[in-house]
């Protein structure tokens, strides 16, 4: 459902950290927090949750307002980098708990865990202890856990950023697989530049509290509103594409130049002819 934050501003122990952030998401899209340690990322997302009182400013769900409405009747689902999940209980425990506070008849917790488990690729491990469960297993576990509150708006707070980058990049391809096929807005947390062009329909690139820049992948990397910005996406190594016509094309964004036709590796502001 469509998420709308209006100048919102919150403030810990006497001090603002947030200062006035303005956001939307439509219905079913995908998007990326982006930005430095403590900019205020994870703040951002406990207020959307209802996790964090919010001094000034609005925050609503499907155009109604959320402010004074408890965490779990939001339909709000945040996952944590350190999952939270129950270690003695067994995997089915753990996806059926949002449902057991739902009072979900039994018959369709078992039907919705088994249609959940099939969906992380996880089917048959319905009876499985948590602590037998590798990382990546345990991360597959939480998002099963998340999808089954049947959330309006999904809240990922780095949930892969403890995963060595194999396994970082699967559950990547998983989420979006997730994504296309439910639709739930999703709100993701990330340091990872490469992660947040591949994943998102459009990205806020946070400092200090403040949005600086809103938009799709492509037109950030195009032009990036200050050199703030700039320099953010300037630390990312560089992306492989393709110039041809006058048009270098990769699969994270597209940009007319100036350069004979060719394989390039590009950063931001370079483009190099070749792979290596
Ligand atoms: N409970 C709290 N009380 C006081 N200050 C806090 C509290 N939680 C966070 N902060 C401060 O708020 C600022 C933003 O923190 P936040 O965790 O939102 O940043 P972040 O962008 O998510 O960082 P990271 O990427 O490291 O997780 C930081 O300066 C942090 O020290």
């Amino acid at each position: 459902m469509s998420l709308t934050i209006e100048n919102l501003k919150v403030t810990l122990q006497k001090k603002e950290i947030l200062h006035g952030i303005n956001l939307d998401a439509k219905e079913g899209e995908f998007i990326s927090l982006l930005g430095a340690s403590g900019c205020g990322k994870t703040t951002l997302l406990k207020s959307i949750a209802g996790l964090l009182d919010v001094q000034d400013g609005n925050i609503r769900i499907r155009k109604e307002s959320v402010l004074g409405v408890a965490p779990e009747k939001r339909g709000t689902i945040i996952v944590f980098q350190d999952l939270r999940l129950f270690p003695h209980m067994t995997v089915e425990k753990n996806i059926t708990f949002p449902m057991e506070l739902k009072r979900v008849p039994k018959e369709e917790q078992r039907a919705n865990v088994k249609k959940l488990l099939e969906a992380v690729q996880l089917s048959g491990f319905e009876k499985r202890k948590m602590r037998e469960m590798s990382g990546g297993q345990m991360q597959r576990v939480a998002l099963a856990r998340a999808l089954a509150a049947n959330p309006k708006v999904l809240l990922l707070d780095e949930p892969f950023s403890g995963l060595d980058e194999k396994l970082r990049e699967e559950m990547g391809r998983l989420v979006k697989e997730l994504h296309e096929l439910w639709k739930i807005t999703t709100i993701l947390v990330t340091h990872d530049i490469r992660e947040a062009l591949q994943m998102s329909d459009r990205i806020a690139v946070m400092s200090e509290g403040n949005v600086l820049q809103y938009d799709t992948p492509k037109n950030i990397m195009e032009h990036p509103a200050n050199q703030t910005v700039a320099d953010y996406f300037g630390k990312m190594n560089y992306v492989e594409g393709v110039v041809k016509d006058g048009k270098f094309v990769s699969g994270l964004f597209e940009a007319e130049v100036d350069l004979p036709d060719g394989e390039y590796k590009a950063g931001i502001t370079w483009f190099k002819k070749g792979r290596k």
